[in-house]
């Protein structure tokens, strides 16, 4: 991958730090920026990088970050529109619209949340009425509640738009579908009659992405518009309902399956960004005649950084392995197989929501410990956290993710109490979940993982059926024990992220030197060690472990990060970040942070004078009591 060929192109990186722009200039910045760097990624793609989507996804992901610290509005493009495209429509509708969409003759988006619902797809308002007079549909947005509202690029950028929209047919609704809208004129990129356009505002983080509204007034489409690959509308109106109502949702899946390996990019950059930097820095003066040491030698660094390395790698395994399930269950789905999509459903519904809820919280954690400096923007730590909190709401929002989850754990419980098999990463429900020896190994640890999952899904169940049977209705009984179900899913996610973790590594490990081997499986040790105390209660309450075991486990935990030390430095130079990747004054390889952040300074417009015109206008008056 010639990524030097990319970062050399003139003008894709910013001369002026872009969060000296306006919001105006901010967008207009990024849309040059995409438009060059999208003719570059494409030659790079053609030439180098057809072996393996997913590689090429993850490349393309983090050179991203390089050019676009709050990403481009081009996202959204290749990110949903294009993968709703292949996954709902025709054969015919994927030749036509493929061919245009990649060749980026159009720009899409995905539209669905609206202004009133987001979580809840099928309270989704905008409506999709089918004319059979005229084979169109009728899109129209009722109540300002139905607007769309959060779509990446819908603002300025794109010129169509995929719409999840409530179709009826002779006054009957027959669920949300998909259909292909042209907003914008191909030409004048004027909002089409019946459009009204708009972006939502200034937010947290990306405010590059160009997040839009859109609403219709009596818009019409042809019928040939409706992505129809699962559910159809015939000319005369006749609704052919799809094998199952959730392929519709398709791109969601995913996009969450994605996110495993984004979070686990994000969190290897800040965690290369605040590694480096507490390498160099020197704080505090322990023992009198001897130097400053690095903040790195502080234990406590080390534990808030060494298990960021760790969970990088946790989440990339986890991501390659749920990876190969969804490419698996894709092509079960294309050959008309659906049984193992409950099961990647909520295997998704539990991994995008831990990565997300980790990596947000360790990203953070890196920013806190570079300490002052890295509360500067420069530092790209707080950009980073603006990122990766997205993806706590994105693509499903994570409490609402994680019940999801739960609902097939229960189910697969209470089918297992009845006799039916547990198949696939739930088998282990149906082991053993009694108290066994706590031997301290790491895969006695994670087995102790497996109890505490088993023991508390169990329980949810149990108050779930007590509620029940005191007569509450099934959907009160889900809210009022919906704590201790989200409780129950975090508990079966990291079961998985262990499991999968520790034997993706173990299948790597026999082609390791041995040196390599040892420090990544001192990693994997350190994951498991640090979840074992962070969920110290849950051990010692569903596993067998005692005050002297969590004593050990403590004692162990400190052995590792001195390990570790020696190699802290080579493991986040391994994840391998150009220094235009990371973008940061703390976290370049040659480690002159304080040069950095000199040179930084002096970029802000406002030591371009040594006097600023408001001292004339008003400090000067004001503190000659003249004003
Ligand atoms: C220049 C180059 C530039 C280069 C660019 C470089 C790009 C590089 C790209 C790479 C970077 C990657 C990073 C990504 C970034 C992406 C950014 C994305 C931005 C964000 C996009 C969005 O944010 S877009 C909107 C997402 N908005 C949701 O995410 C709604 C959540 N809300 C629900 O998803 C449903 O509302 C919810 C809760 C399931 C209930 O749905 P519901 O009410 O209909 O269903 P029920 O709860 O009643 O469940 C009824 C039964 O359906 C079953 N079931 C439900 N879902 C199912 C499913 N999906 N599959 C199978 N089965 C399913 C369930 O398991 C039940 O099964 P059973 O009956 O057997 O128990
Ligand atoms: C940066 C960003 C980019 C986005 N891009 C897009 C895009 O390109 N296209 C698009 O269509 N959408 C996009 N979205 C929208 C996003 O998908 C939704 O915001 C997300 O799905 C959450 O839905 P919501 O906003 O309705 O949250 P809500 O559901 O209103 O959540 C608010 C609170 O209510 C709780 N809650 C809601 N329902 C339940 C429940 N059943 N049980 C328990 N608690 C519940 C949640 O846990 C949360 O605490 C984007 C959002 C963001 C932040």
């Amino acid at each position: 991958m010639d990524e030097q060929k990319v970062l050399s192109i003139k003008g894709l990186l910013d001369d002026t730090p872009e969060e000296y722009l306006s919001h105006k200039e901010k967008y207009e910045n990024s849309i040059r920026k995409s438009v060059l760097f999208y003719k570059t990624l494409h030659s790079t793609e053609d030439e180098n990088m057809s072996v393996d989507e997913k590689t090429k996804l993850n490349f393309r992901n983090i050179v991203t970050s390089a050019i676009f610290k709050d990403n481009s509005p081009f996202m959204l493009h290749n990110s949903m529109f294009i993968p709703t495209i292949m996954g709902q429509g025709t054969d015919e509708q994927r030749e036509y619209w493929m061919k245009r969409a990649k060749n980026m003759e159009i720009i899409g988006t995905y539209a669905q949340t609206e202004l009133g619902h987001g979580t809840f797809i099928r309270g989704l308002e905008t409506q999709a009425t089918y004319d059979p007079d005229t084979e169109e549909f009728v899109l129209h947005s009722p109540v300002l509640s139905s607007y769309k509202w959060w779509p990446g690029g819908l603002a300025h950028t794109a010129n169509y738009c995929i719409v999840m929209a409530r179709l009826y047919i002779k006054g009957k609704s027959h669920g949300i579908h998909p259909f292909m809208v042209q907003i914008r004129d191909e030409e004048t990129h004027m909002p089409l009659p019946g459009i009204k356009l708009g972006e939502i505002g200034a937010k947290l983080g990306f405010n590059t992405v160009n997040n839009g509204f859109l609403g219709f007034e009596n818009h019409r489409i042809s019928r040939d518009r409706m992505l129809m690959k699962n559910a159809q509308v015939l000319k005369d109106g006749t609704f052919v309902a799809g094998s199952n109502s959730k392929l519709t949702y398709g791109t969601m899946v995913y996009v969450r399956v994605l996110i495993v390996s984004n979070m686990a990019n994000m969190l290897a950059k800040a965690v290369t960004i605040a590694l480096r930097y507490s390498a160099i820095r020197r704080q505090s003066q322990p023992k009198p005649d001897e130097p400053e040491p690095q903040i790195l030698d502080y234990v406590t660094q080390q534990h808030k950084l060494f298990i960021a390395i760790a969970s990088s790698h946790a989440f990339y395994m986890n991501a390659m392995w749920l990876w190969e399930i969804y490419y698996s269950v894709s092509l079960q789905l294309a050959s008309g197989k659906l049984d193992n999509l409950p099961e990647l459903h909520a295997l998704a519904c539990c991994l995008k929501p831990l990565s997300t809820i980790d990596a947000t919280a360790m990203i953070e954690k890196c920013r806190l410990a570079c300490g002052g400096h890295g509360y500067m923007l420069s530092a790209n730590l707080a950009q980073t956290y603006g990122l990766a909190t997205a993806a706590y709401t994105y693509e499903g929002e994570n409490t609402v993710l994680l019940l999801q989850a739960a609902r097939s754990l229960v189910k697969a419980w209470v089918g297992h109490v009845k006799g039916r098999p547990l198949k696939g990463t739930m088998a282990y429900l149906a082991g053993d979940s009694t108290v066994k020896a706590w031997d301290g190994s790491i895969d006695g640890i994670i087995q102790s993982f497996k109890v505490v999952a088993i023991r508390k899904i169990s329980s949810v169940v149990k108050i779930l059926q007590d509620y029940e049977k005191s007569g509450l209705s099934p959907e009160d009984a889900w809210n009022k024990a919906s704590v201790f179900l989200t409780a129950a899913s975090e508990a079966h996610g990291r079961a998985v992220l262990l499991s999968v973790y520790k034997s993706e590594m173990d299948k790597r490990a026999a082609v390791l030197s041995p040196p390599l081997r040892k420090v990544l499986l001192q990693l994997v040790d350190l994951y498991v060690t640090y979840w074992a105390l962070e969920k110290v209660g849950d051990m010692l309450l569903y596993a067998s472990i005692t005050d002297k075991d969590v004593d050990e486990l403590q004692r162990r935990y400190i052995e590792l990060l001195a390990a570790i030390r020696p190699n802290a430095v080579g493991l986040v130079d391994a994840f391998d970040f150009r220094d235009e990747i990371l973008n940061s004054t703390l976290g370049a390889y040659d480690g002159r942070a304080y040069e950095r952040l000199m040179e930084e300074a002096m970029k802000s417009p406002l030591n371009a004078e040594p006097v600023n015109q408001t001292f004339h206008k008003y400090l000067k008056p004001f503190m000659r009591g003249k004003l």
